[in-house]
């Protein structure tokens, strides 16, 4: 198993809740604004403390609540690429890369420099900072910077909101490769149907509350 999950969250007034199991590949989470995919991820990362159940991690337990496991996000090692970004302003793309870099001890790197900027086509970029690159680009190094911390899995919210038309195939091409190549397990979300169904080997419905 991939995701193993059975949480129940608290945002606000709203509960939420969740159970479902996957298998590697990528699994979706589908449903419309406001469902609760994104505090999904925002629980897997560490980000969010549930109120009750709990996530294993292909066999780690990373969150149990009868167990008191609670692992602090870096403990973790998760890949988060954020619905907004988040891409430092005031850091280079080299500098954006190089804090995902840092963030890894030495032993649990597993894709070097070079071939993160070879995989994603962002070498030429190095220098330039962030509020200068279109929306595509910039998405290659927020997936570049999560995979070069050395992640266990990835997850990935909404990674095409922020990319134009004409450039999703290109970005939709480059997940395909992350998913097939890096093998790592991966918990997307979106509103999209046709782009879950293009990419996801699961499909988990994610409900309003009430
Ligand atoms: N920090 C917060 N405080 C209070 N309520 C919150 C908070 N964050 C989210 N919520 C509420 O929790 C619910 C789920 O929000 P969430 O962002 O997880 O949904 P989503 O499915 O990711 O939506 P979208 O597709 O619009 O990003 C919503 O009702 C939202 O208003």
């Amino acid at each position: 198993m991939s995701f193993e999950i059975d949480v129940r969250l608290r945002r606000g007034a709203t509960e939420l809740s969740y159970a479902f199991e996957t298998g590697n590949g990528l699994t979706a989470l589908f449903g419309p604004s406001g469902a609760g995919k994104t505090s999904l991820l925002d629980a897997v990362a560490g980000l969010v403390r549930p109120v009750s159940g709990r996530i294993v991690v292909s066999g780690k337990p990373v969150f149990d609540r009868e167990r008191r496991i609670d692992l602090r996000p870096e403990q973790r090692r998760c890949g988060y690429v954020f619905q907004d970004l988040r891409l430092f302003p005031h850091k280079s793309v080299r500098g954006n890369l190089e804090f995902g870099w840092k963030l890894a001890p030495q032993d649990q790197r597993w894709l070097a420099f070079e071939t993160a900027l070879e995989f994603l086509g962002i070498g030429h970029l190095l220098d330039r900072m962030p509020a200068t690159l279109s929306g595509g680009e910039a998405q290659r190094v927020a997936i570049g910077r999560a995979l070069l911390s050395g992640p266990r899995f990835l997850l990935m919210d909404e990674p095409l909101a922020s990319v134009d038309t004409a450039r999703r195939g290109e970005i939709l091409t480059l997940i395909e490769r992350v998913r097939d190549e890096l093998s790592l397990p991966i918990l997307y979300v979106s509103h999209d149907r046709a782009e879950v169904d293009r990419l996801a080997s699961r499909i988990i419905p994610v409900e309003p509350a009430g």
